[in-house]
Formats: structure tokens, sequence, C-alpha cells
């Protein structure tokens, strides 16, 4: 199995970025024992300004061939974060590769948005897209966490 994490846009150093090389590197740590591999970022630019057409063949190349598809979309489903964990620990019991994809400022491109597994909804309310790194990587974090019984998740 293969975590992937494909996104627009390049960070640069900042606090974001360290938020998630901490949460990340806390999930390599946990997920370990649970066979759960560490989770690989990818991040896309297109800068011929080919919008959101463009992002999508970059981003389709950054996803593993036959990954479980989970598109970040203030569309999708909202999950509670046990159910997040059964999604990952179901991709993870099918020896399934999965990528989590995050748009740009236009969004993701329909043609790769349609064709996904999952779409997940932080929220009705749009969020920036660094920001929603923070937030998924800190969910695959505490859905880690939930599969191997630690008290960080608590209801
Ligand atoms: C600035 S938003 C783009 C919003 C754009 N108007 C759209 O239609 O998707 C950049 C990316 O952040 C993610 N995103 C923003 N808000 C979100 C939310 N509430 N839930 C899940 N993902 C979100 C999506 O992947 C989106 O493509």
């Amino acid at each position: 199995m293969r975590m992937v994490i494909a996104a627009v846009g390049r960070l640069r150093q900042g606090p974001e970025a360290k938020l998630i090389a901490d949460y990340l590197d806390r999930h390599a740590k946990a997920g370990r024992a649970l066979g759960l591999p560490p989770v690989t970022l990818a991040e896309v630019e297109d800068k011929r300004g080919g919008g959101m057409v463009a992002e999508a063949a970059l981003l389709a190349r950054a996803i593993p061939q036959g990954a479980a598809l989970v598109v970040l979309d203030e569309r999708g489903q909202m999950l509670s974060s046990p159910e997040f964990a059964a999604r990952i620990a179901g991709w993870r019991d099918q020896a399934r590769d999965v990528a989590f994809v995050i748009g740009g400022a236009d969004g993701i491109d329909p043609g790769l948005r349609d064709g996904a597994d999952l779409a997940i909804s932080f929220g009705r309310m749009v969020w920036p897209h660094m920001l929603v790194r923070v937030m998924l990587a800190e969910q695959i974090y505490r859905a880690t966490t939930i599969l191997a019984g630690n008290p960080y998740h608590r209801e």
C-alpha cells in the first residue's frame, strides 16, 4: 500500500509546512506497527496557465495506477474521524494504494473529480488549499491513532 497526497501548488517553508511535516511524521511513526506506510507528498504546478485541466493532467501523473482516488471537495461527504479511519483500514486490508487530491484556486477539474472513489468535505465553506493540506495531514494522523487505540482521539 502507498499513501499519497497530490496537491496543486508548492508550499514554502512556514507554519503550514511545519504542521504538515509534524503530523505526517507522527503518522509515519504510529502507522508502522499497523501496516500503514508513510504519506508522500506530490506537489504539482502548471506554469503555462492551463488551469484546472492542465493541473488535472499533472495530478493524474502523481496518482499511482489503481489507487483509491479521494478528492477533497467542499461538495463531498462529511465523514467522522472514525469513519475516515475505517476507510483507510479498508484500503490497507485490500493492499490498495490511496491518493488524496487537493485542488488549486479553481478547484479540481470535473474530469478528475467525477471519477473519484470518494469525495471528502471539511465542511461547506471553502478553505485555502494549504490549510486543507494541514487538516488532511492531521486527520490522517488522527485516523492512525484511532486504529492504534491511542487516546489522542476522544469523542
Ligand atoms: C481554494 S479551494 C478551491 C475552491 C473552488 N472554488 C472549488 O470549486 O473547488 C482549493 C482546494 O481546497 C480544497 N478544499 C477547499 N475547501 C474545502 C472543503 N471545505 N472541504 C474539502 N476540501 C476543500 C479542495 O481540494 C479545493 O480544490
